[in-house]
């Protein structure tokens, strides 16, 4: 019916929250225990550590000339609540991008040095990767990539070399990109001079060093000591050729790098490096933003890349903040507000966190249907003495015990699957396999937590195993096991999409990966579709309950046509309006180009199948 070539699966797994800081703790960070730096051990852990003197207040350096990129249509003040913060001065209509630049400095994860360029973070082109030949770590696409990223590598390169050649295996080899990113920074500000505009914005970005929670001291301590040994200091005195004076200093400078950093994504938002831009980190945070920080990869020129941008998902008035989320907005309030009080030193207040419990709607992160099915929720009692009841009917749940270690049970999994997603992907989806009925069971949404983790984790791990589909000439056998697997696939990405769809606000850009990824595994060519369609797992969008899911043929390819709709239209506000929904959007336009004339449906246009859509239907 359709070829491989023009439906083949591209799909790489999102994790993307969209703010975090990819801070990993370096794996060769315990080294420092060896000794080797022993004269900072005293200096890094002395009471000037904990010192809460202030040098560089916040503001010492007026804005007045710095930040001038920022459009004349926002402008920066500050609020008692948040400090300072990014404003508008005029309306912007949702998909508007509101603020674009190219991060100060960036460095790719560790797995990615060798397939991704370390100048423009772009994949392997057709020509090959150029590796640097001095310290064989990072991969250029080409001699215009390596010059553009000269004056950052070549402060770096005899670092890179050193750490190699004293690394005690070669998993070890070469500093996590948090150690990189900070190494980047501080010989760059020492290069660029104090006076300077690059450095004046380093040094305003906020430090928390005065008040950090005991959790953090340890991490920036352990930090510290990496850093130490990356640039290959051999005593206190050396920091001085860095402008650090002292240990808290050099805290300092490591709290306003994790309290400003973010996690550079590629554009299906999966996590590929960590960058600094001290103009967007003036934005303050919100657990229900009306903005989205993404690298939709649209700029037209490769120097311009990775292009950083602010897109608004909501439509923002004159005079009101502009707020995007540090953290997964996924996840209930509890772990979002210790996350952020962890690495960012604040109690978050926003209408979401301050309206949980009080407001008549249950939190869709924390729900579980009705138990008597009448299609309403109840939240998720957090104690086996907690009554609660159906929002919709008032029917109380009697399974509390057995909610509470579902969830319980589901929280762990979670975390060990995550572990184990890449050392061990079999056993980690082995694990999601297990543990979702046991959360489906007791009657958790798709949208709740860790429900919805564990969607979207297995939905990963059966999409990477998917490539290895056989072609038409595997016996039957081997196609019906590829169908099973595509299948489940598509069922898990429907499950996550009906999770993201509850707890983001429509236009934001994971929900608009999601319902692409879903759109594009609905387009693969079925290994071996089937005959006759037996009652399933129903989807809960487009089908009755009892209509099997996913349907096969035909009406597979119309739903895929539909879903791949929807994720357009919610690409182009996520990742732009101008940047034609970033690299997935205009990637969706084709593949829904394709499948028109499949379908036929040149002649009648898009509207006859939105109005062939069966209407979604209550639970
Ligand atoms: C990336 S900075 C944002 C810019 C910062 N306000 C400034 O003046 O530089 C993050 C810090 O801003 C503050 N912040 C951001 N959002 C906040 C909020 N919703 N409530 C309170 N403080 C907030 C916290 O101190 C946080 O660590």
């Amino acid at each position: 019916m359709h070829s491989k070539a023009e439906r083949s699966l591209n799909i790489l797994p999102f994790w993307a929250s969209l703010r975090v800081p990819a801070l990993l703790p370096g794996t060769w960070q315990d080294n420092s225990r060896l000794g080797l730096y022993s004269d900072f051990d005293g200096f890094l852990h002395s009471t000037a550590y904990f010192s809460t003197r202030e040098r560089n207040k916040i503001g010492v350096h007026d804005e007045n000339g710095l930040f001038n990129y920022i459009p004349k249509s926002l402008e920066i003040r500050s609020s008692d609540k948040a400090g300072r913060g990014i404003w508008t001065k005029a309306t912007f209509n949702i998909g508007t991008t509101l603020l674009s630049c190219k991060p100060k400095l960036a460095a790719l994860s560790n797995t990615y040095l060798d397939s991704h360029c370390s100048a423009c973070f772009g994949p392997t082109p057709s020509t090959g990767l150029q590796r640097c030949t001095q310290c064989r770590t990072v991969w250029y696409c080409d001699a215009d990539c390596q010059t553009r990223d000269w004056s950052f590598h070549k402060l770096e390169c005899n670092a890179l070399k050193r750490w190699a050649a004293a690394a005690p295996s070669a998993e070890v080899s070469i500093p996590n990109d948090a150690i990189r990113c900070l190494g980047r920074l501080l010989c760059k500000r020492k290069k660029a001079g104090a006076g300077s505009d690059w450095a004046m914005e380093i040094n305003a970005m906020q430090s928390h060093r005065s008040s950090m929670q005991p959790s953090t001291t340890e991490f920036h301590t352990h930090l510290a000591h990496s850093i130490v040994q990356y640039l290959g200091l051999s005593s206190p005195n050396d920091l001085a050729e860095f402008d650090i004076a002292s240990a808290a200093d050099l805290v300092d400078v490591i709290s306003r790098f994790t309290t400003n950093s973010f996690t550079l994504t590629s554009p299906s938002l999966t996590p590929l490096g960590v960058c600094v831009s001290p103009a967007v980190a003036l934005i303050n945070h919100s657990c229900d933003p009306n903005a989205v920080v993404v690298f939709p990869r649209s700029s037209r020129s490769v120097a311009q890349e990775p292009l950083m941008q602010v897109i608004a998902i909501k439509p923002i008035a004159a005079d009101e903040e502009i707020l995007t989320s540090y953290i997964d907005t996924t996840l209930p309030k509890s772990q979002r507000q210790q996350f952020l009080l962890e690495t960012y030193n604040f109690t978050c207040k926003c209408d979401l966190c301050e309206n949980e419990g009080r407001s008549a709607n249950v939190d869709p992160r924390i729900a579980m249907w009705c138990p008597k099915a009448c299609g309403g929720t109840s939240p998720l009692p957090v104690t086996d003495t907690d009554i609660v009841r159906c929002s919709e009917c008032k029917a109380v749940v009697t399974s509390t015990d057995a909610v509470i270690d579902a969830a319980r049970v589901g929280q762990e999994g979670l975390d060990k699957a995550t572990a184990l997603q890449f050392r061990d992907p079999e056993k980690s989806k082995q694990l999601t396999n297990n543990l979702i009925p046991i959360l489906l069971s007791p009657g958790l949404t798709p949208s709740t937590h860790p429900l919805l983790g564990l969607s979207r984790l297995q939905q990963s791990l059966l999409i990477s195993s998917l490539p290895s589909l056989p072609s038409l000439t595997s016996s039957q056998e081997e196609r019906k096991a590829a169908q099973d697997l595509l299948d489940d696939a598509i069922r898990s990405a429907s499950r996550s999409v009906s999770g993201l769809t509850s707890v983001l606000h429509e236009g934001h850009p994971v929900r608009g990966i999601a319902l692409a990824e879903l759109g594009k595994l609905l387009a693969v060519d079925e290994p071996s579709p089937k005959e006759l369609q037996q009652p399933g797992d129903a989807h809960p969008h487009f089908f009755t309950k009892a209509a099997p899911f996913p349907p096969s043929g035909p009406p597979r390819l119309k739903l895929a046509y539909t879903t791949l709709l929807r994720a357009r239209e919610e690409l182009l506000v996520g990742f732009g309006k101008s940047n034609d929904g970033g690299e997935v959007g205009k990637g969706v336009r084709e593949a829904l180009v394709a499948i028109e004339k499949e379908l036929g449906v040149w002649k009648q246009g898009v509207q006859n199948v939105i109005q062939d859509q069966p209407k979604p239907e209550k639970r």
